[in-house]
């Protein structure tokens, strides 16, 4: 089985991702391509560099990700730009991934893909499972993370879907409010339901 792995930035997929493994379950996963597609060299990255100038290029070759994160979370337009550029590319690397995987006799890969509903990718998976937060709790994490204020955490939370409308989305609901153990318990819950484990 195919199974997509969601939610909201910082609701904790990667901590849900994490658990997962624990199964031996193969996690394909979208932000660690997102890295490998813009490596130094690459022609996704020299699009990037055209786009928004050389300045979103380190002087070792890499992308500014910070510079870059600091203008797409804050434009909608130039997010679009950058989606354009780099998601065709996130694509076709995560299908490669996958199908890997499947190859090698694995009956079931994780999917874990933080816009699956934005980029309208439901049809990639066969069950979706979406990592809930009070968005509080959202922001108080998202912060302490990724050293950000309020206001660049917050464009951050709106630069994506509400996770209410997720939620509808969803053939299951991780609510991450409370501590590992229980989201750890919900997971393994799930995981009997969907006879995975
Ligand atoms: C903007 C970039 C450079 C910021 O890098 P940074 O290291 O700070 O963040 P990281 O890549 O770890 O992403 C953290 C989270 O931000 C959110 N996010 C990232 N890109 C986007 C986007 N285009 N739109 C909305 N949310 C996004 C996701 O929830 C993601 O899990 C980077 O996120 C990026 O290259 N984004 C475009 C690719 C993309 O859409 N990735 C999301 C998964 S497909
Ligand atoms: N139940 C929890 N209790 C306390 N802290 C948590 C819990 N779940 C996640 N965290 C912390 O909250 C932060 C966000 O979690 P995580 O990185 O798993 O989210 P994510 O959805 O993968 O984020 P992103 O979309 O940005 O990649 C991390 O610092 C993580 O350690």
């Amino acid at each position: 089985m195919i199974i997509g792995l969601t939610g909201s930035i910082a609701s904790g997929k990667s901590t849900v991702a994490k658990m997962l493994e624990g199964y031996d379950l193969p996690i394909v996963d979208a932000d660690l391509v997102a890295r490998q597609v813009v490596e130094p060299g690459t022609e996704t990255l020299a699009k990037i560099a055209e786009a928004f100038g050389e300045g979103v290029i380190k002087k070792d070759g890499t992308m500014d990700r910070e510079k870059v994160g600091s203008i797409i979370f804050h434009e909608p337009a130039k997010r679009k730009m950058l989606n354009d550029i780099i998601h065709p590319a996130i694509r076709v690397e995560m299908i490669r991934q996958k199908e890997e995987y499947l190859k090698q006799g694995a009956p079931h890969v994780i999917m874990d893909i933080p816009l699956l509903f934005e980029s309208k990718l439901q049809h990639f998976v066969e069950k979706i499972l979406v990592v809930s937060v009070k968005e509080k709790v959202q922001l108080e994490r998202l912060m302490k993370r990724n050293l950000l204020s309020e206001e660049e955490a917050k464009a951050r939370i709106a630069s994506q879907l509400p996770i209410s409308v997720k939620e509808k989305g969803a053939d299951a609901v991780i609510y991450n409010n409370g501590d590992i153990e229980t989201t750890a318990q919900q997971l393994e819950a799930i995981l009997k339901n969907w006879a995975i484990i």
